[in-house]
């Protein structure tokens, strides 16, 4: 009995080799008055390609409703069994499916367009040390070099304890981002050179942006507990906007990798805020680093 699951192309479900004479593509009679389609393409590794679509033989009405074309030979002839999951795919993508498909077309099409710094030779090649000069700027490297050094020559209490939260936010924001890479496995895009500063395993990996999420982090830190003039706030602000866009224009992330960031490196100043380490929650913490 030839499966239905490896017939080819337009040929109609449980219908014998020899009596599929209908073209590949067109629709080929299944019976009882139902046309069937099966895969449009033959093989499981091009299915994985969301172009090919597939009738879920197990939903069709034809074999919902008993009337399979094997299945009313005989009753020793069993039905096929239904299709891998893997193999399977809706022919009616929800509402939901569908946005998510055009912004992430979208999303690849707009992050092309803007990578115009992503090599020497791209139209804004000249441009790229600056825009490099600014990835350090928001590397995790020296913003944990620069705190530890802080605390080390802080002599207030205030002034540990923001600086202690600082180091805190900075070491949740790398914990969270890698969690989140390690999960999510977006592959950077194609036309960004891995010519980074010091990078951690999970960096191969763009969604989230961790330059976007320490830039709003560290902003949204320093706003709050540093006294600043109102041009040094507004300079603090652009900052971060100037490194999450540099990060779409030297094509190491999309941007929705760099939206998301934004966003996450926002909720982690909320956290951070919530769980304030002070010597009354946190006096093991303070007292240790005094007596170093
Ligand atoms: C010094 C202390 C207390 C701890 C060190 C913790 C640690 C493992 C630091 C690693 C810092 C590091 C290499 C960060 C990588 C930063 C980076 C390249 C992020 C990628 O950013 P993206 O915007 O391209 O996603």
């Amino acid at each position: 009995m030839p499966s239905p699951r490896r017939s080819v192309e337009g040929r109609p479900l449980g219908a014998s080799a020899s009596s599929s004479s209908s073209s590949p593509g067109s629709p080929a009679h299944g019976g009882g008055g139902r046309f069937e389609f099966q895969s449009l393409l033959s093989s499981r590794a091009t299915c994985a390609d969301l172009t090919c679509a597939r009738l879920r033989a197990s939903e069709s009405p034809v074999h919902r409703r008993g009337s399979f074309p094997l299945a009313a030979a005989g009753p020793s002839q069993a039905p096929p069994p239904p299709l891998p999951e893997e193999d399977r795919m809706d022919l009616n993508p929800s509402f939901l499916g569908i946005a998510l498909r055009s912004l992430l077309a979208i999303d690849l099409w707009l992050s092309k367009k803007l990578g115009v710094c992503a090599g020497e030779s791209s139209s804004w090649g000249s441009v790229r040390p600056l825009m490099k000069l600014l990835e350090i700027s928001g590397h995790g490297i020296p913003w944990l070099l620069g705190t530890l050094y802080c605390l080390s020559r802080s002599d207030s209490w205030a002034g540990r304890e923001v600086l202690m939260n600082l180091l805190f936010a900075l070491l949740l924001d790398l914990l969270l981002v890698a969690l989140i890479k390690g999960l999510v496995r977006r592959r950077r895009p194609a036309h960004n050179q891995m010519d980074m500063f010091v990078t951690l395993s999970v960096d191969k990996y763009s969604f989230p942006s961790g330059h976007a999420t320490r830039a709003v982090l560290v902003s949204r830190f320093i706003l709050n507990h540093l006294v600043l003039a109102i041009p040094l706030r507004v300079l603090v602000v652009l900052w971060a906007f100037v490194l999450g866009l540099s990060r779409v224009m030297l094509g190491r992330h999309n941007v929705t990798d760099v939206a998301f960031g934004f966003f996450l490196g926002y909720m982690q100043y909320s956290i951070v805020d919530y769980c304030w380490l002070s010597p009354h929650n946190a006096p093991v913490l303070f007292v240790l680093w005094n007596q170093q």
